[in-house]
C-alpha cells in the first residue's frame, strides 16, 4: 500500500475535483436512502389503514377513503421517483468528477513514464525487453488508474453507505441488523478470492494472447522467408498450438465467470431470506412494523453492492499497488548519462579528440575500444575502416555521448563532452546511424526530423545532396508527402539509407558522423553521393565509418581499427605504401573481390 502514496500528489493536484466527487457521492447516497424510508411509511400506512378501511361499510365513505389513499400513494410514488432521479443525477456528477479525475491522472502518469523513457540512456534499453517497457506505459498505468478512479469511488460510496444504512438499521432493531449483515462479509471475502482467480486466469490469457500476436506478427513480416523455406505448415502448426492453449484458458475463465454471478445471487438471496425470516418473527412479536421489514429488505439490497465492491476494491488496490511499485522503481532510475550541474551550452567548430579512451559495454563486458587516441582538426575528413566488430560504431556512440568511457576522455573543441549540455552536444552533431530508422510518417517529415520548421525547399535540397530526390519525385505519386512505413510505401534498403543521410545533412551542423550508411547503395549512386558530400562537407568536420574504401574522396586521414585499437593510419597513399591491411583491402576492392576478412 505504501507504494500508492506516490499518487497522493495527484490527489492534491486535482483536489477540487476530488473533493467535489466525494461530496456528490455523499449527496447521491443521501437521496437514495429516502427510498426505503418512504417504503416503510407506505407499508405502515397501509397496515394501519387497511383494517379501518375493511370496517367501513358506507360505499360513499369507502370511495372517499380510497380516493384519499390513492392520492397519498401517488404522492409517495412521485417522491420516491424524484429522489431516485436526484440520486441518479448526483451519481452522474460523481462519475463526472472522480472518473474524469482518474483519466487526468492516467494522462499525467503516462506522460511521466514517457518522459522518463526519454531521459534514460541506451544501457537501460539494452537491458530491458520492449514488451516489459510497453507494459509499464499501458498495463501498469491502467491498473493504477483503476485505483485512483473506480476503487476510490466505490470505496467512498461503500463507507458512506455503510455508515448511514447501518446507523438507520440499528435505530430500528439491533438484532435484526446483526442477522441481516451476517452473510455480507462472506460475500466480500468470496468476491475477493473469486476476483483473484479471475485475475490470475485473465493474466494468463493476456500473456497467451500477446504470444499469439507475436507469432502472427512475425509470420506476416517474415512471410517471404517462411514461403521460400516452405515452412507454411510448420508455422501454422506452431500458431495452432499457441491458439489452442489460449482457447483452453479462455474456456476455464468462462467457467469461473459463469459461477461468479450465481454465487453472488445466492449470497444476496440468503441475506434477504434471513431478513424476512428473522424480521417476520420480530414483526409477530411486535418489535418492529411491517414497514420496517420492507425497509430492511431494501437496505439489504442496497448493501450488497457495497459489500461486493469491498472484495472488488481490495483486489483492485492490490494490483494497483504492485503496478505502482514497478512504476516507482522505474521512475526512480537515474540515467547514467545526464547533464552535470555545471554543464555548458556550446557552439562546436568541429575539433575532435579522444585521449586514452577505453570503453567496455556494461551489460556484456565486451571491451570495444582500448586505450584509443585520435585527434581531428576542424574541417578535416576522416575515414574509419576496420573489420566487423572492431569498434567503429562504438567510436560514433561515444562521440554523441550515448555512453561514457570508463577510462580516458572525449573532447570536442578542447572541452570534455561530459561538461557539455547533452542537448547542445547532440544538436550540433549529425549522426547517421548504421541501422536506419524511419518513422511511419511522410518522407518530408522524416527528413526534417531534427528541424521540423524546415521548409520543403530545404528538405528537397537535403534529399538532392543525398541523391534521393529523383527517386522520391519520380517513383512516388505523392512525392515528398508519401507516407512510409507499415501502411505506406515500402522503400528499398538503399532508399532508406539515403533518406537517413538527407535527415543528417538537413541538420547542417559542423560535425558529422556517418556510420557505414552507404552499404546498401549501388556503386553509381555511391559515387554521386560522395561527389555531393565533397562539396557539402567542404568546411565541416566529418567522420566516415565504412567497409569500403572511397578512393574518390580525399580524406585527411584514414584510420584502420582492429580489436578496438588503431592498427594503421595515414592518408590513402601512405597506407598503400604500408602494404598492410588497408593495401590488401584496396587491392581486393579494385579487383572486385569480396573481402573475406571484412565478412568474417
Ligand atoms: N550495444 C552493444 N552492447 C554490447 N556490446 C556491443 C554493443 N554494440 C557493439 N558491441 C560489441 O562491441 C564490439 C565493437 O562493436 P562495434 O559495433 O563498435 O563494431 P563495428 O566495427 O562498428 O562493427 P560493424 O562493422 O559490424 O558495424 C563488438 O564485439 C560488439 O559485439
Amino acid at each position: 500500500m505504501k507504494h500508492l502514496a506516490a499518487l497522493n500528489k495527484y490527489f492534491v493536484k486535482y483536489k477540487w475535483r476530488f473533493l467535489l466527487g466525494l461530496l456528490f457521492t455523499a449527496v447521491s447516497i443521501v437521496f437514495s436512502i429516502f427510498q426505503p424510508i418512504m417504503v416503510r411509511q407506505i407499508f405502515d400506512l397501509l397496515e394501519q389503514n387497511l383494517n379501518t378501511y375493511g370496517l367501513v361499510s358506507d360505499t360513499h365513505l369507502k370511495g372517499a377513503f380510497r380516493g384519499d389513499f390513492t392520492k397519498v400513494l401517488a404522492f409517495y410514488g412521485l417522491t420516491i421517483l424524484a429522489f431516485a432521479l436526484l440520486s441518479g443525477f448526483f451519481m452522474f456528477l460523481q462519475r463526472q468528477t472522480l472518473i474524469v479525475m482518474s483519466r487526468f491522472i492516467e494522462y499525467d502518469l503516462k506522460n511521466e513514464v514517457y518522459e522518463q523513457y526519454q531521459r534514460l540512456d541506451l544501457n537501460f534499453f539494452k537491458m530491458h525487453r520492449t514488451g516489459d517497457l510497453m507494459s509499464r506505459i499501458t498495463e501498469d498505468v491502467s491498473r493504477v488508474r483503476m485505483y485512483v478512479g473506480p476503487a476510490v469511488m466505490y470505496a467512498t460510496r461503500t463507507v458512506i453507505m455503510l455508515i448511514i444504512i447501518v446507523y438507520l438499521m440499528l435505530e430500528v432493531n439491533p438484532l435484526l441488523t446483526l442477522y441481516t449483515l451476517l452473510p455480507l462479509p462472506f460475500l466480500a471475502v468470496t468476491i475477493y478470492y473469486v476476483n483473484r482467480i479471475i485475475h490470475r486466469k485473465s493474466e494468463r490469457i493476456q500473456a497467451q494472447l500477446s504470444g499469439i500476436t507475436t507469432i502472427a506478427q512475425e509470420s506476416y513480416s517474415g512471410i517471404r522467408v517462411i514461403k521460400s523455406y516452405v515452412q507454411e505448415d510448420a508455422t501454422a502448426e506452431y500458431f495452432d498450438k499457441a491458439s489452442n492453449e489460449y482457447r483452453e484458458s479462455s474456456i476455464s475463465l468462462a467457467k469461473t465467470d459463469a459461477l461468479y454471478q450465481p454465487t453472488m445471487q445466492l449470497m444476496i438471496g440468503l441475506s434477504v431470506i434471513l431478513t424476512i425470516f428473522i424480521g417476520g418473527l420480530q414483526v409477530m412479536r411486535g418489535n418492529i412494523t411491517v414497514g420496517n421489514l420492507a425497509e430492511f429488505v431494501i437496505y439489504v439490497n442496497m448493501l450488497t453492492f457495497p459489500f461486493f465492491s469491498i472484495g472488488w476494491v481490495a483486489s483492485m488496490v492490490q494490483r494497483a499497488a504492485a503496478s505502482q511499485q514497478r512504476l516507482n522503481e522505474f521512475l526512480e532510475i537515474q540515467p547514467e548519462i545526464k547533464d552535470s550541474p555545471d554543464a555548458q551550452t556550446v557552439v562546436l567548430k568541429g575539433a575532435v579528440r579522444l585521449e586514452n579512451v577505453t570503453f567496455t559495454y556494461p551489460h556484456t563486458g565486451i571491451t570495444a575500444l582500448k586505450n584509443f587516441n585520435l585527434a581531428i582538426q576542424p574541417g578535416q575528413k576522416v575515414a574509419v575502416i576496420g573489420r566487423t566488430g572492431s569498434g567503429k560504431s562504438t567510436l560514433a556512440q561515444l562521440l554523441i555521448r550515448m555512453y561514457d568511457p570508463q577510462e580516458g576522455r572525449v573532447e570536442l573543441d578542447g572541452l570534455d563532452i561530459r561538461g557539455m549540455k547533452l542537448q547542445s552536444l547532440r544538436e550540433q552533431i549529425s549522426y547517421v546511424p548504421q541501422d536506419v530508422f524511419l518513422f511511419s510518417d511522410t518522407i518530408a517529415n522524416n527528413i526534417r526530423f531534427a528541424r521540423p520548421e524546415a521548409d520543403i525547399e530545404t528538405v528537397k535540397r537535403a534529399a538532392r545532396q543525398a541523391s534521393i530526390e529523383k527517386d522520391i519525385s519520380t517513383q512516388f505519386r505523392e512525392g515528398f508527402e508519401t507516407v512510409i512505413g507499415e501502411r505506406g510505401v515500402t522503400l528499398s534498403g538503399g532508399q532508406k539509407q539515403r533518406i537517413s543521410i538527407a535527415r543528417g545533412l538537413l541538420k547542417d551542423p559542423n560535425l558529422l558522423v556517418f556510420d557505414d550508411c552507404l552499404s546498401a547503395v549501388d556503386a553509381k549512386t555511391e559515387k554521386e553521393i560522395i561527389g555531393n558530400l565533397y562539396e557539402y562537407l567542404r568546411h565541416k568536420t566529418a567522420i566516415i565509418i565504412t567497409h569500403r574504401i572511397f578512393s574518390l574522396f580525399e580524406f585527411d586521414k584514414i584510420i584502420v581499427l582492429d580489436e578496438g585499437a588503431i592498427v594503421e593510419q595515414g592518408t590513402h597513399e601512405e597506407l598503400l605504401s604500408l602494404n598492410g591491411y588497408y593495401a590488401t583491402l584496396y587491392a581486393r576492392q579494385q579487383s572486385g573481390e569480396e573481402d573475406p576478412v571484412m565478412a568474417s
